[in-house]
């Protein structure tokens, strides 16, 4: 993140990609494992985006631009996702807590682009 973005929220997933070919969930990355999960807000120009870096090596799982009409879909409690025009992304959240705090700030960053 440069100097110009500030994380509005930072909770822990199993950051997923949907394998389409096998129709199957795989982990985002070379392991699966929790990911630190933020939502980025640049403030110059009031972009958002969701980076995620997993908890062992830093490796970055997902970096992908939150964009205006963006359906984020609550599957489960811990379980959302959304689609870009490449893939399918899945969080999977250990508990509640992490997934009701990164889908509100997922939901107000929606509501300002
Ligand atoms: C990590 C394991 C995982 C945990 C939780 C459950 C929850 C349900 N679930 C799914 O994969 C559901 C079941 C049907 C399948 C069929 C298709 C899928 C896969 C690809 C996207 N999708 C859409 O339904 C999208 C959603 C969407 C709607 C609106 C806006 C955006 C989006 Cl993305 N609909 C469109 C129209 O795109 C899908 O989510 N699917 C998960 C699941 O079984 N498991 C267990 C396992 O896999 O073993």
């Amino acid at each position: 993140a440069d100097t110009f973005e500030v994380p509005i929220v930072s909770t822990r997933a199993n950051v997923m990609v949907y394998d389409d070919v096998n129709k199957k969930w795989i982990p985002s990355g070379s392991t699966p494992g929790l990911s630190k999960v933020q939502i980025y807000q640049h403030t110059s120009n009031n972009t958002f985006r969701v980076v995620g870096r997993k908890m062992a090596d830093h490796e970055v799982v997902i970096n992908c631009a939150i964009l205006k009409g963006l359906k984020y879909n609550q599957a489960t409690p811990t379980f959302h996702q959304w689609r870009d025009s490449r893939q399918v992304y899945g969080l999977n959240f250990p508990n509640t807590d992490e997934s009701e705090s990164f889908s509100q700030a997922m939901f107000s960053a929606l509501e300002t682009l």
